[in-house]
């Protein structure tokens, strides 16, 4: 499964100032649960980078801070320390209207288990971000992304008359939709085969390589994670390891290729 060329690119289109600078900056970021002897510390300080157009899968044990990491990079869960920028917007302090706004406009989400309306129509539901953010649907841009996601013609299905590896594929054309400065997907594989996860995780990889998008994605499969460009490594909290997957480029000390 390829996407197909001739689609629409990212990069300067919505931010150009913010263009040149990380799609995710990550500060001392902290997340803490509970207080005193109860406390437990989930993230100890993260400070990571991600350029534009970078593909970065993180791992670690259960428990080692993964979900949390994902929820607090994405606007989801608010860190106790530290800061977040996303697409060089500063998060951290926003209100929830507007951090809201921002998740609908600029962030994309594939999660494990689809999470499409199962009344809503494919096409309407990969249209649905443009609604919420108040945007005209539009309906040339569905039907290029349901090509290039290998979808032509199935528009009028729902949700429940396609496979799994169907269904995953109209979430990450739902997560494109708006051009986001980023893709978070948790476990975007966890409930599909071996043949229909490497189909999803071909057509992640080249919606960073031919479309520019970033990926950030959470998994336990390092045969997922071989798709990425670097993996970062969780353990207890903490970065303990990154190694660069596809690519030989060495990567900066602030994670900036
Ligand atoms: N809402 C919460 N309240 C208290 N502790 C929490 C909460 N959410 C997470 N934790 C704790 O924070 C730590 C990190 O959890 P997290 O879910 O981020 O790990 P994970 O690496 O995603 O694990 P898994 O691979 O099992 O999903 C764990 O010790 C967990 O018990």
């Amino acid at each position: 499964m390829t996407l197909r060329r001739g689609m629409r690119s990212y990069g300067t289109e919505a931010t150009d100032v913010a263009a040149a600078g990380p799609a995710v900056e990550l500060r001392g970021l902290r997340r803490q649960f509970g207080r005193g002897a109860r406390a437990v510390h989930a993230l100890r300080g993260i400070d990571l980078a991600l350029p534009r157009g970078s593909f970065t899968a993180v791992m670690g044990p259960s428990g080692s801070g993964k979900s949390t990491f994902l929820q607090c990079a994405a606007g989801l869960d608010r860190p106790t320390a530290g800061s977040v920028r996303l697409g060089g917007t500063e998060i951290t302090g926003m209100s929830e209207n507007r951090l809201t706004a921002l998740r609908r406009t600029r962030l994309g989400f594939v999660f494990q288990a689809f999470n499409l309306l199962p009344s809503m129509t494919v096409e309407q539901n990969i249209e649905l971000p443009l609604r919420l953010a108040g945007r005209r649907p539009d309906r040339r841009r569905c039907t290029e992304l349901l090509e290039q996601v290998g979808l032509d013609g199935l528009g009028g299905r729902r949700p429940g008359e396609l496979s799994g590896g169907q269904q995953q594929r109209v979430a990450i054309a739902r997560a494109l939709v708006t051009t986001p400065d980023v893709i978070f997907a948790d476990e975007p594989t966890g409930a599909l085969d071996t043949t229909t996860a490497t189909e999803i995780l071909a057509l992640l990889r080249e919606a960073v390589t031919r479309l520019g998008a970033t990926v950030v994605m959470v998994t336990h499969d390092e045969r997922a994670a071989g798709y990425a460009d670097q993996i970062v490594f969780l353990a207890e909290g903490a970065i303990a390891d990154r190694t660069l997957s596809r690519s030989s480029a060495p990567l900066s000390p602030s994670g900036a290729r």
